[in-house]
């Protein structure tokens, strides 16, 4: 099972998240959200992660000059994006950067899995998110969840993680309905908007992992 904790910004953050057992910690360069951070200081956080751990930059709709100048100073190594890129452009950033691409799309109707055989042959992995709410500013961290019911036994052509609305106590849920090996946790995680909080990083991994609390 992967783990993926989101929008990590502090040292208390990133430790409880690698110490409960996440794979994947998510840091955000997309400056509207509560969650951005700078890549120098994300540098610094990653420099505290263990190796097993893998350090995922979240991008939306960033140009290629973007993402380099953020990779100069923090070695992500996987790359989050979570915008409207095209397989076009995620098969270029993958090829520019020579790193994993996971794209993140939103799902609401069976239509919207229609898209993952497009994007397959571009992308490493897939991040299977709610879409925004109506009137949200951001394209995620919205905590809004979408219908598991639409993934129960389908054939996802990447490995997948399920994100949008997961909380320490829907995530096993979440797991058993739609099959997920793997799970992405924002909102759920925090005590405010933007702010992470310790206590709810562990529950999440350890429900997540099937850990008795
Ligand atoms: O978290 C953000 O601020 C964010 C901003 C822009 C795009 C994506 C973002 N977050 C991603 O959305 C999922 C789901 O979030 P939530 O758990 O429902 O709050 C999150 O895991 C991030 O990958």
């Amino acid at each position: 099972m992967q783990v993926k904790i989101c929008g990590i910004k502090d040292a208390e953050a990133t430790d409880a998240a690698c110490q409960a057992g996440a794979t994947l910690l998510g840091f955000v360069f997309y400056p509207p959200s509560p969650r951005a951070i700078g890549p120098e200081w994300a540098g610094a956080l990653i420099a505290r992660m263990p190796k097993a751990v893998t350090p995922v930059g979240l991008f939306v709709d960033a140009d290629d000059d973007t993402i380099a100048g953020v990779l100069e100073l923090a070695p992500l190594r996987l790359l989050q994006l979570h915008g409207e890129e095209s397989p076009e452009r995620c098969a270029a950033v993958r090829a520019r950067f020579g790193l994993p691409v996971m794209k993140a799309l939103g799902i609401a109707t069976e239509a919207d899995l229609g898209l993952l055989e497009a994007y397959a042959p571009a992308v490493d992995r897939f991040l299977l998110d709610a879409k925004p709410p109506a009137g949200a500013t951001l394209p995620g961290g919205n905590a809004a969840s979408f219908d598991w019911s639409l993934l129960a036994g389908r054939e996802i052509p990447r490995p997948w993680l399920l994100a949008g609305g997961l909380t320490p106590g829907n995530v096993a849920e979440a797991i058993r309905a739609t099959g997920a090996p793997g799970v992405d946790v924002s909102s759920g995680v925090e005590r405010a908007r933007g702010v992470k909080d310790a206590a709810l990083i562990a529950a999440f991994v350890h429900a997540a992992l099937g850990k008795e609390g």
